[in-house]
C-alpha cells in the first residue's frame, strides 16, 4: 500500500462538496484540504461563487436578481471558473477541491421556482468532478446548525427551507448519479467533521488506485 498516495501523481483530482446550507461543506472542505497536504498532495481549495468576475457580479446580485437570470450567472459563474482556475490548478497537479459546485447550481435556484430541468441543461457540459460529494444531514440537524451560525443569505431565511433543500438535494443526487457522475454521499448529521472529511478522503485514495490499474 502506497503510504503517500496523493504525492506522485500528474494531473490532480478534482473534488466538489456541495449539500444543504449549514451542513458542514466549508468546514469539511477546510478538513480534508489539511488531510491531503499533510499526505503530501498540493490541494487548491476554490469555492462558487468564484473570486473572479463574474462571480463576484453574481454575489453582488444574488439577494436583488432572482429566478433563470440568476442561475444563468451562477452557470457562467461555473464555466469561467473551469477554464481560468480549476482546469489550470489540474494541469499543475493540485487536488481542487470546490465548495459547491454543479449540485449547488440544481438546487439553490429551485428556491425562486426555476424548474430542474432547465437547471440541469444549463449545467450539464461544466466538468464532471472527479468524484461529486453530496452531504446528507437531518433537516433538524442543519436548521439548528444554520440557526446558531446565522444564516448566509436569502435561501436560508425561510422556515423549513432545510428540508426542502434536503428533498431537492436528493433530486439532484439522482440526476447527477444518471448522468454518470461518480457521486459519494456522505451523512454528517452526527459525525464529527473529522470524520466527513476522512470518508472522502478514502475515497480518491480508492480512485486513485483504480486510475492506476486502468492506466
Ligand atoms: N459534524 C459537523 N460537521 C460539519 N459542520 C458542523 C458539524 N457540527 C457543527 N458544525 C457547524 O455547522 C456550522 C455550519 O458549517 P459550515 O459553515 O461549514 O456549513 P456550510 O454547509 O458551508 O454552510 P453554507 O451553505 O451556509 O455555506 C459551522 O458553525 C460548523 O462549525
Ligand atoms: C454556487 C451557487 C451559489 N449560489 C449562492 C447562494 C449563496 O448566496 C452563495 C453561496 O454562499 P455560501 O456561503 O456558500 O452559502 O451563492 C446560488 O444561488 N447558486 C449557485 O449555483
Amino acid at each position: 500500500m502506497n503510504p503517500r498516495p496523493f504525492s506522485d501523481h500528474q494531473r490532480g483530482l478534482f473534488v466538489s462538496v456541495d449539500g444543504p446550507g449549514g451542513a458542514g461543506k466549508t468546514t469539511i472542505v477546510h478538513h480534508l484540504a489539511q488531510m491531503l497536504v499533510a499526505e503530501g498532495a498540493h490541494v487548491h481549495v476554490t469555492a462558487e461563487p468564484s473570486s473572479g468576475p463574474i462571480g463576484k457580479l453574481a454575489c453582488d446580485l444574488t439577494e436583488t436578481v432572482t429566478g433563470h437570470a440568476l442561475a444563468c450567472l451562477y452557470a457562467a459563474d461555473r464555466y469561467h471558473h473551469v477554464e481560468t482556475e480549476i482546469k489550470p490548478h489540474l494541469k499543475s497537479g493540485h487536488t481542487v477541491i470546490s465548495d459547491r459546485y454543479i449540485a449547488s447550481g440544481l438546487v439553490i435556484q429551485r428556491f425562486d421556482g426555476v424548474d430542474p430541468a432547465f437547471l440541469w441543461q444549463l449545467n450539464e457540459e461544466a466538468e464532471q468532478p472527479d468524484l461529486t460529494v453530496i452531504l446528507e444531514a437531518d433537516p433538524k440537524v442543519i436548521a439548528e446548525r444554520l440557526s446558531e451560525r446565522g444564516p448566509h443569505n436569502r435561501f436560508q431565511y425561510t422556515p423549513g427551507s432545510s428540508q426542502t433543500e434536503v428533498e431537492f438535494y436528493r433530486q439532484a443526487t439522482e440526476t447527477l448519479n444518471r448522468a454518470g457522475f461518480e457521486v459519494l454521499q456522505v451523512d454528517c448529521s452526527s459525525r464529527p467533521p473529522e470524520q466527513s472529511a476522512a470518508i472522502i478522503r478514502n475515497q480518491l485514495v480508492v480512485l486513485l488506485a483504480r486510475n492506476e490499474v486502468s492506466s
